[in-house]
């Protein structure tokens, strides 16, 4: 008989919405024991699953499960990386994009039985700057709100909007310098993101045909837009024609260089930071090893659902933007009358 696997699970109990305290019961249940010797630890403070993952992967531990969001598998699976350990993934979230790229269920005991399957591959992950990121990366106004949210005291959806429209107004396009092996070329981009999974979370799909098998990145420029461009644009989405969208400029890579007029927040994973003027992307091609679903493998997704799902994410981000700007003009008008009186 084989031996059995072992696995830690890392339970970030800040992340998401809803309570663990009922996660080592329900593993207890539904994990295989025949399979898999086990162990749960709980975080105890921003940073520790790095610490516990990289401690498992020092003790030749086989599998390190992520139990939160995007901010924990990145802080686990950045200490796995190049190792011999893989990467699971019981997603409690707040916008759960990597799992739901890599169709893992956000059902946890459903999750568990995925678990129990144990298929690993080997997926890409990206670099910003030194930083590991699995989903995206980016930088302009999804940084802007990342770096807003990750301020915010409460965590959900809501107070995500909630810090676009409040701060939103703060925020201008910028012009960037973007340089990959065909040479370099000038934007003035409202937001520029990386994408080695498809989605930021939420099914907000930002590149629907990212996959984490190709050795490549999914970059997307988007140009500064108007309410006006945006029928234009969902037009171009549902007839898979996004590619010729004039607002909208994708390519994939496996490294770009991106130079921008000052320094300002990027973002790895929705995690902000500020970094200078010179920032370099790039593909670690199969860098680590990761548990997926193979009865619901990330190719077998529907480019129509996806484009959908892209179509209203960014038809969101327009009415927010309108928003903005009907706000500002208020403001403009209010101001104008009290010098005036
Ligand atoms: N014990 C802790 N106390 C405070 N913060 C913690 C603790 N453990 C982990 N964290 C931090 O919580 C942050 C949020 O977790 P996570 O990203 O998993 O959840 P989320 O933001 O709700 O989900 P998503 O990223 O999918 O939207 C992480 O960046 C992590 O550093």
């Amino acid at each position: 008989m084989t031996s059995k696997k072992s696995i830690v699970f890392i339970v970030n109990p800040h992340s998401g919405t809803n309570n663990k305290q009922s996660m080592p019961e329900l593993i207890e249940a539904a994990l295989d024991k025949e399979k898999f010797d086990y162990r749960v630890e709980k975080t105890l403070y921003a940073g520790h699953a790095s610490e516990i993952a990289k401690a498992s992967v020092d003790e030749g531990v086989d599998i390190v499960i992520a139990v939160g969001g995007d901010g924990t598998i990145n802080e686990v699976a950045r200490s796995l990386v190049h190792s011999e350990t893989a990467l699971g993934i019981i997603p409690c979230g707040s916008g759960n994009g990597l799992a739901r790229h890599l169709c893992i269920p956000l059902d946890a005991k459903k999750a568990i039985a995925i678990i129990n399957k144990c298929n690993i591959e080997a997926l890409d992950y990206g670099v910003i700057n030194d930083f590991p990121f699995f989903c995206t990366c980016g930088m302009g106004f999804d940084a802007f709100i990342s770096q807003k949210f990750s301020t915010s005291s409460k965590r959900g959806p809501i107070t995500y909007i909630e810090n676009v429209l409040k701060e939103g107004l703060r925020y201008k396009p910028e012009t960037y310098e973007v340089t990959d092996e065909t040479g370099a070329t000038r934007y003035k981009a409202f937001l520029i993101a990386c994408a080695n999974a498809s989605q930021y979370g939420n099914n907000a799909y930002i590149a629907p045909k990212a996959t984490m098998k190709d050795g490549l990145m999914d970059v997307i420029i988007m140009e500064p837009f108007t309410a006006f461009d945006a029928p234009q644009i969902s037009i171009d989405m549902f007839n898979k024609r996004l590619d010729h969208n004039s607002k909208i400029k994708t390519f994939k890579a496996k490294r770009i260089h991106i130079k921008r007029s000052h320094s300002g927040a990027i973002h790895y994973d929705g995690d902000p930071i500020v970094t200078g003027c010179e920032i370099d992307v790039h593909i670690e091609e199969k860098g680590i090893k990761v548990i997926t679903n193979i009865d619901d493998p990330e190719d077998n997704r529907q480019p129509n659902i996806m484009l959908n799902a892209f179509s209203s994410f960014f038809s969101n981000v327009n009415n927010m933007r309108v928003d903005i700007e009907k706000q500002a003009h208020k403001i403009f008008v209010q101001a104008k009358k009290i010098t005036e009186n």
